[in-house]
């Protein structure tokens, strides 16, 4: 299980610009951090390079287990989801298909593939294909299957965005059941997180 992530000193550099520098950031089991920061920061780029999809110009990235350092690419393949603007869902499947699927594949269970779609309210909808949803109902479906996979660190790209008030509660409930758990949340936001979160800004001066 994941422990720990380990930023430091890190920089990202993208096509000719330095968007941030001297990053240092550490998450342990049960926390929440946002970045923070104007459009064009750094903010979905720093995800991604904890992701693995963008090698960082400078520093580090490392991650923990219980007794001791991970293989990066293990963890990352093990531990990880990251859910970014695209929600990532195949438009011709159902939204069921879809669900049972990609749950199955990150080593979740049907059962808890069920028990997230009612979480988010999205039974009457399982039978729709993906392309019928609303850009909501297709976020629900990426936070149901993010809820239905068993990985520790949930890296996530402005997920409220789409959401109604409703469905705000009931995403901060699922996370606030995740940190308890032991799990890690790192998140890009423009607007608060409904759980208590530790706040990075990104691509302010000295950075
Ligand atoms: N492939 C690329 N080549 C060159 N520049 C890129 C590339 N991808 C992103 N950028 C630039 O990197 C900068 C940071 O983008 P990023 O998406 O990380 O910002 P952000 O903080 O998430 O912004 P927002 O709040 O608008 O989502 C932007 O100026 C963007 O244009």
């Amino acid at each position: 299980m994941l422990r720990v992530v380990l930023i430091k000193d890190l920089a990202i550099t993208r096509g000719e610009r330095r968007l941030f520098s001297g990053l240092d950031l550490t998450l342990a089991a049960g926390e929440a951090a946002v970045l923070v920061g104007r459009n064009g920061a750094g903010k979905t780029s720093l995800l991604r390079a904890v992701a693995g999809l963008l090698r960082p110009a400078e520093g580090t990235i490392t991650f923990d287990g219980a007794s001791g350092p991970m293989e990066a690419d293990a963890a990352r393949a093990e531990h990880l989801h990251l859910l970014g603007h695209q929600d990532g869902l195949k438009s011709s499947r159902t939204a069921w298909e879809e669900l049972r699927f990609q749950t199955l594949w990150t080593g979740g269970t049907e059962e808890s593939a069920r028990a997230a779609a009612k979480r988010f309210d999205l039974l009457r909808l399982l039978d729709l294909e993906v392309r019928r949803l609303s850009a909501g109902q297709r976020r629900r479906l990426a936070l149901a299957r993010l809820a239905a996979s068993p990985r520790a660190l949930w890296l996530l790209d402005e997920p409220m965005a789409p959401l109604d008030a409703g469905q705000r509660a009931a995403f901060g409930e699922v996370m606030a059941e995740h940190l308890a758990g032991g799990g890690m949340i790192l998140a890009s936001v423009h607007d608060p997180l409904p759980i208590p979160t530790r706040s990075i800004a990104i691509g302010e001066i000295g950075q």
